[in-house]
């Protein structure tokens, strides 16, 4: 499979709840390639957490830290790049994102409800109404998650386990009909 992918990084897209940060250590650990997170990176270089980031400095910030960090990991080869769900939002970053494969993993907002309702990690998700949320957050990045290589629609009942098959499986005949990667 490394040879099927000729070395090229594998970047994960969806949104918030999808199971990028969760799915893609799966498949760095299947394809022995290393593992990166734009969130974790962020929240390294700044020596804060996310939440924090949002409330002290704002979403813009944030915006262009997660730029600068995703432009660092596009040089990197052999490499699966988990990123936060509003990656899609620049289209600078689409130039970054096609430094290798992009993996949409699409999974309904209810599901992505049932995730996240406990978690504090998400500060775009402080609102009265997260479902509602979460469904206007789908219906405007849809068509963005839509310029993925790989669209895998998934109901959320898959093991991480069997999302990661599931892109194994499917990434030959992506490859095979996409001729642009390095
Ligand atoms: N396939 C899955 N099935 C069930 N729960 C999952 C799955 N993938 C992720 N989760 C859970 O959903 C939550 C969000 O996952 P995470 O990987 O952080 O998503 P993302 O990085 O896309 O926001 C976590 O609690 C994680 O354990
Ligand atoms: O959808 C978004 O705009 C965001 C998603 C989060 O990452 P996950 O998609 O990993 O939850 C994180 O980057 C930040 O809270 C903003
Ligand atoms: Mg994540």
């Amino acid at each position: 499979m490394n040879n099927t992918l000729k070395n090229c990084s594998l970047f994960l897209v969806g949104m918030m709840g999808a199971g990028k940060t969760t799915v893609g250590q799966e498949l760095a650990k299947r394809f022995n390639y290393r593992f990166f997170d734009t969130d974790t990176l962020i929240e390294r270089v700044t020596g804060t957490d996310i939440p924090q980031l949002f409330a002290t400095q704002g979403e813009e910030r944030f915006r262009q830290l997660e730029t600068q960090i995703l432009g660092q990991l596009s040089a990197q080869l052999r490499s699966v790049i988990s990123t936060g769900g509003g990656i899609v939002l620049k289209p600078e970053n689409w130039g970054y994102l096609r430094h290798g494969i992009v993996v949409w993993l699409d999974v309904p907002p209810e599901v992505l409800y049932d995730r996240l309702k406990t978690d504090e990690t998400r500060p775009l998700l402080k609102t009265e109404n997260p479902l509602e949320t979460l469904q206007k957050l789908c219906d405007r990045r849809q068509s963005l998650y839509a310029q993925a290589d790989l669209h895998l629609t998934l109901t959320g009942a898959e093991s991480p386990e069997k999302v990661t098959d599931t892109v194994l499986t499917q990434l030959p005949r992506i490859l095979k009909s996409n001729s642009v990667h390095n």
